[in-house]
């Protein structure tokens, strides 16, 4: 999960605080005769019906899921069977553990939030009536049971993979009843047994890639700034790097055959022993613009694998998310084919063990996500004597509050060379200026800022559509959208975790093959949706923020922000899912006045900078950086922008047509 642990439950007080969640209000909002929330909101034994007030309730976060997932003693009833079934070693405790285990944010972080946490899911466990009720028993739909009763051949949700009985591929946290005493004696839940399966080591499936599109080329004619001293001058193509020659084969397999801008000047910054904070548009090649350097020069020094007790990697990357660092490890080991370069994955929700082992088969680089790492090291499996390389991969996560601390502990050991006798590098498509500041201590003083566009810019790729939808049409407005899509491959963002599984629910109950990730999902769970997707089993993936950065997803067509997120760095993100290398994509930004309003001014800025035409609401057309002509646009909206520098997006509008607006 990593990233959205705290954010969404800073989402949901929220929502609380406001006296009434969105799943109440979907469960109230009288659209769709079929729908879940219609189904259990006319129940007169509803527990929605005495809604208990969140922010003063034990069951906070637990108890309103339970009618808006339409839970029902059958449900609850087939529970210990999906145990039997679906041979579930895990928990939601584990789940809980597991986030400890690699979220610096509970830990360090937000502490409020966590502890707040903690405290729910105690009384919770507590009380034997929540075990029948509420959010425990939410993910219990995910996953199979045999038996149905008469409620679930009813179920909305009987024929979508998310049903009882339904696509076993799906999956579901089914232990979630499981280890509930277990965090209550021990304060930590049971141990995470889980192995993911290997990877193909075929030839053909290491080198798997997607084709850029026709907008690659584009790419050149981004601005580029460099600030630092004497950068190094850029590559103008691959055959200019001097790359081993294995490494040149490798990169031939992986499909290349030409720089993107990030990758022509990262490179030789990298080559060049400088360190190096690198920001350039999401899709555009990051990951490879670190790893062809640092493996180059592994494979010149003849960096090979061996097996001693202790291992001691020359380089390790650290991302924020279990998905996006196992994606940076698959890169790796295609640009280390063919060689006796190893490097090894290991991240939370999955078996410590099993990091060992990896790690103990040899270990040149190591891709980790910081809770993992920093257990291992404490367990003192790997020695940092001989890092060379230290990667942040999305930089300005890592470096926030949620893993700050980790990453400062990271640098910390003693054994840590000291940033100048190691190089650091940073990447991310967003940097904002406090991040700035803060990686000053991680990097000498003499790297290399480089930015490609702006440091908070979308992709220019992705046609971007800012929707005004009040809240409660929000749902009404998806399946609009999706049904006339037609089949595109599609994330849909939402804030928190429980909409996500409610959402992807409701979706395949329209006959929209969906699933959903998020961190209070297992990991082989968050595996199985994420492979399902990728593969098209699924056409939508419902996700939290945990999704909104790094996956590279082939052939993504769609973004849709069903909820905008809390910050304009995660939209950048998000939409960035699509219009990969080159291709194009389409966003959608579902705007709420009422929510919303904090990201306008941010979101205009981001808008006007892609220079390319977007919508914003249904009649206001802004075209390159030119508001043209409107006679209605949301209100909040309108008030934002004339607080904002009109002069900076040279708007074009009159104050008589603003007023007139108001
Ligand atoms: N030179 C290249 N030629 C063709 N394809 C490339 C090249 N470099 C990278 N790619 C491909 O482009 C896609 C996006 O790359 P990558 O995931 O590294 O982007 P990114 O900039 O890190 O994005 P994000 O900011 O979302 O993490 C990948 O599928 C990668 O294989």
């Amino acid at each position: 999960m990593e990233e959205d642990w705290d954010t969404e439950l800073e989402q949901e007080a929220a929502a609380a605080s406001q006296g009434r969640s969105e799943e109440q209000a979907w469960m109230a909002n009288s659209g769709r005769p079929n729908s879940p929330s219609l189904r259990f909101s006319s129940r007169p034994s509803s527990p929605l019906s005495g809604f208990p007030g969140r922010p003063n309730s034990p069951f906070f976060g637990f108890s309103q899921n339970k009618g808006s997932l339409g839970a029902n003693e059958g449900l609850n009833r087939s529970l210990p069977v999906q145990h039997d079934i679906g041979g579930y070693s895990g928990s939601r405790e584990s789940v809980v553990r597991q986030n400890r285990e690699d979220q610096p944010v509970t830990r360090f972080g937000r502490g409020r939030s966590s502890g707040s946490r903690d405290f729910q899911e105690r009384n919770s466990a507590n009380d034997p009536g929540m075990q029948d009720q509420g959010f425990r028993r939410v993910p219990g739909i995910f996953g199979q049971s045999k038996c149905f009763n008469s409620e679930e051949r009813n179920s909305p949700l009987r024929g979508s993979p998310f049903a009882p009985g339904g696509r076993g591929a799906v999956g579901g946290p089914a232990g979630v009843l499981k280890g509930r005493s277990e965090e209550i004696d021990s304060g930590r839940g049971p141990k995470v047994t889980y192995v993911p399966p290997p990877p193909p080591e075929d030839e053909q499936s290491i080198f798997a890639c997607y084709q850029s599109g026709i907008n690659f080329d584009k790419y050149d004619e981004c601005a580029v700034e460099m600030s630092g001293l004497d950068p190094p001058a850029p590559l103008l193509a691959f055959e200019e790097a001097n790359f081993a020659q294995t490494l040149r084969k490798n990169i031939s397999k992986t499909g290349y055959s030409k720089l993107t801008p990030v990758q022509k000047h990262s490179i030789p910054v990298i080559q060049a022993g400088r360190d190096l904070m690198s920001c350039a548009q999401t899709g555009s090649g990051k990951t490879a613009a670190f790893l062809l350097p640092i493996v180059d020069r592994m494979m010149k020094d003849g960096v090979t694998a061996s097996f001693p007790k202790q291992q001691d990697p020359q380089c390790i990357i650290v991302a924020p998310t279990r998905e996006l660092i196992n994606q940076i490890f698959l890169e790796a080991r295609k640009f280390v084919y063919g060689t006796c370069i190893r490097p090894v994955v290991i991240y939370g929700g999955t078996q410590t063990g099993h990091s060992i082992r990896q790690i103990m088969q040899g270990c040149n680089i190591l891709c980790a996500t910081p809770g993992r790492l920093l257990d291992i090291i404490e367990k003192g499996k790997i020695s940092l004597v001989e890092v060379k390389y230290l990667v942040l991969d999305e930089a300005d996560r890592m470096l926030d509050m949620g893993f700050g601390l980790d990453m400062k502990k990271l640098i910390s050991y003693p054994e840590m060379p000291s940033k100048d006798r190691r190089q650091t590098l940073m990447f991310s498509a967003t940097f904002p200026e406090e991040v700035q500041r803060l990686a000053g201590e991680f990097l000498k003083t003499d790297y290399i800022f480089l930015v490609i566009g702006n440091t908070c810019g979308a992709c220019s790729d992705v046609q971007q559509n800012i929707l005004q939808v009040p809240r409660l049409s929000k749902r009404d407005k998806l399946i609009e959208i999706l049904q006339s899509t037609g089949g595109e491959r599609t994330m849909v963002f939402v804030d928190t975790k429980k909409k996500a599984d409610y959402l992807a629910a409701f979706l395949c109950q329209e006959n929209l093959p969906s699933t959903s990730i998020h961190g209070d999902r297992e990991q082989r769970e968050r595996e199985i949706a994420l492979r399902d997707f990728r593969s098209g089993k699924c056409q939508i993936l419902v996700a939290t923020s945990v999704a909104s950065r790094g996956l590279d997803i082939e052939n993504v067509q769609h973004v849709i922000n069903f909820d905008l997120p809390n910050t304009i760095e995660d939209y950048v993100h998000r939409i960035g899912r699509t219009g990969r290398c080159g291709n194009t994509g389409k966003a959608v930004s579902f705007f709420d006045d009422q929510s919303d309003g904090h990201l306008v001014q941010s979101l205009l800025k981001v808008l006007s900078r892609t220079q390319q035409e977007f919508q914003f609401g249904g009649r206001m057309a802004v075209q390159r950086t030119n508001i043209v002509a409107s006679t209605w646009c949301p209100k909040g909206l309108m008030q934002a922008v004339a607080e904002w520098n009109p002069r900076e997006m040279r708007m074009s509008y009159s104050e008589t047509t603003f007023k007139s607006w108001e």
